[in-house]
C-alpha cells in the first residue's frame, strides 16, 4: 500500500485532464535469450493464459517453455527488431499513445500500460496517482475481448490498483470488434496495400483475415473471442465487397499441443500454394499493433509457409498503428466513456 505521501488535490470543479490508459501486451527487453526468459515466465505463469492447474502451469513453464522456447523466440526477435527503436510493439504503441493525446487534446492525458515487461501497467497507475488523476479512461488494445487479452490486462490494472490508497473513478472500455470507426481503419488500410500491391503488378488471388488463436476449450468455457473475432472478418468483408470465395477467415501462433480455433493460418498457406494460388493477401484485424506475430509469423514464416506449399507472392497487410483512421476510431471510442464527464 503507498503510504500516503502522495497527496491528492481532490478540488471539484477543478479537476484534472482525464487519464487515458492504453492496456497493450508488451514485448522483451531485448532480443536475446537472457531477455526472454523473464517475459516468457511473466506471460506463461498467467493462469488466464495457460488454463491448467497450478502445479502444471509451473513445470510447463519452468522446465520446458521458458529453457527451450526463450533462444528460439529470441532468433525471431532479432529478425524485426530495429537498432534504434527496439521492440515495433513498443515503438508503435508509443507512437499510438503521442498521436491519440494530439488528436483528444487538453481535456485528456493519454499513456500506456504493458501487461508484461515495461513500462508495466503499475508504472502508468503510479504515474497517475503521483499526478492527482481522478478519472480514468481504459482502452484495451484489443478490438476483440479475450479472458486470455483484455482481462489479463484488467487483473494487471486492479493488481496496480491495489497499492494505492486512493482508486479513480474508471471506465473500461470492454471491446469494439464491431465499431464503425474501426472497421473502417482496418478496411482503409487494406485498400491502401492492396493497391501499392497492384501498382508492383501483385493481384491477390484470395485474402486472409488471420486472427491470433486461442485454445478452443477457452471457447467452450465461455470466452466471446472466436463470435466477436468471426464478426469483425465478415464486417470487413462485406464492407471490401469480397465474395465467399476471395476470402478465408483463419487463427494463427498456436502454441503446444493441444486444439486451437481452426482453421489455422500455417496450414491454409500451405493449402492454398497446393491449389494453385500464387498472390495471398494477409491481413490481421486482432492486432491493434504491428509485432512478433504480424511481422515476422506472417511476414516472414508464413511466406515461407506458402512458397513451400507452391505459391509466390504474400501480400503482408501492416496493422492499423498510428494510421490516421485508427487514431480517429479510438478518439471516438474515448469520448463515447468520457460522456457526462467533461
Ligand atoms: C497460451 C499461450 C498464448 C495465448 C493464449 C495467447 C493469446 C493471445 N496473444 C495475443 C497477442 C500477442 N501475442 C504475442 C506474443 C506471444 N503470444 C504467446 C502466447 C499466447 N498468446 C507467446 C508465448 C508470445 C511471445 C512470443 C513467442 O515466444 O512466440 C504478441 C507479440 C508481442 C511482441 O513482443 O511483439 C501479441 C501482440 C492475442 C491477441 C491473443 C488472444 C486473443
Ligand atoms: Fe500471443
Ligand atoms: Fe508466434
Amino acid at each position: 500500500m503507498n503510504n500516503g505521501k502522495t497527496l491528492f488535490p481532490i478540488t471539484r470543479g477543478q479537476q484534472k485532464p482525464i487519464d487515458v490508459l492504453l492496456l497493450q501486451l508488451g514485448t522483451p527487453d531485448e532480443p536475446t535469450a537472457k531477455g526472454l526468459r523473464p517475459y516468457l515466465r511473466e506471460f506463461l505463469s498467467d493462469p488466464r493464459v495457460v488454463e491448467v492447474s497450478p502445479w502444471l502451469r509451473w513445470l510447463l513453464v519452468n522446465l520446458i517453455i521458458v529453457p527451450f522456447r526463450s533462444p528460439r523466440s529470441a532468433e525471431k526477435y532479432r529478425r524485426i527488431w530495429d537498432d534504434e527503436t527496439g521492440s515495433p510493439l513498443l515503438d508503435i504503441t508509443r507512437r499510438q499513445t503521442a498521436a491519440l493525446g494530439e488528436l483528444l487534446g487538453e481535456h485528456y492525458r493519454v499513456q500506456f500500460g504493458m501487461r508484461y515487461g515495461k513500462p508495466s501497467i503499475r508504472e502508468a497507475i503510479r504515474n497517475i496517482a503521483e499526478w492527482g488523476g481522478q478519472r480514468i479512461i481504459v482502452v484495451p488494445m484489443y478490438p476483440q475481448y479475450s479472458a486470455t487479452t483484455t482481462a489479463s490486462g484488467l487483473d494487471g490494472l486492479f493488481d496496480a490498483l491495489r497499492e494505492e490508497r486512493i482508486v479513480p473513478a474508471m471506465r473500461i472500455v470492454q471491446d469494439y470488434y464491431e465499431d464503425p470507426a474501426y472497421i473502417d481503419a482496418v478496411v482503409w488500410r487494406i485498400r491502401k496495400t492492396w493497391e501499392e500491391a497492384e501498382q508492383l503488378g501483385q493481384r491477390p488471388e484470395v485474402s486472409l483475415l488471420s486472427f491470433h488463436g486461442i485454445p478452443h476449450s477457452y471457447v467452450l468455457a465461455g470466452d466471446p473471442y472466436q463470435c466477436q473475432s468471426t464478426k469483425t472478418a465478415h464486417l470487413v468483408a462485406r464492407r471490401l465487397g469480397w465474395s465467399d470465395e476471395q476470402w478465408r477467415l483463419t487463427f494463427q501462433s498456436r502454441l503446444g499441443p493441444s486444439e486451437w480455433l481452426q482453421p489455422y493460418t500455417d496450414k491454409t498457406l500451405i493449402a492454398l500454394g497446393e491449389q494453385g494460388v500464387k498472390t495471398v493477401l494477409v491481413a490481421q484485424p486482432g492486432f491493434t499493433a504491428d509485432c512478433l506475430e504480424t511481422i515476422d509469423e506472417i511476414g516472414y514464416e508464413g511466406l515461407e509457409e506458402f512458397r513451400s506449399g507452391g505459391g509466390e507472392t504474400l501480400v503482408r497487410v501492416p496493422c492499423v498503428n498510428d494510421d490516421p483512421p485508427f487514431i480517429e476510431a479510438l478518439k471516438g471510442i474515448v469520448e463515447r466513456e468520457a460522456q457526462g464527464w467533461l
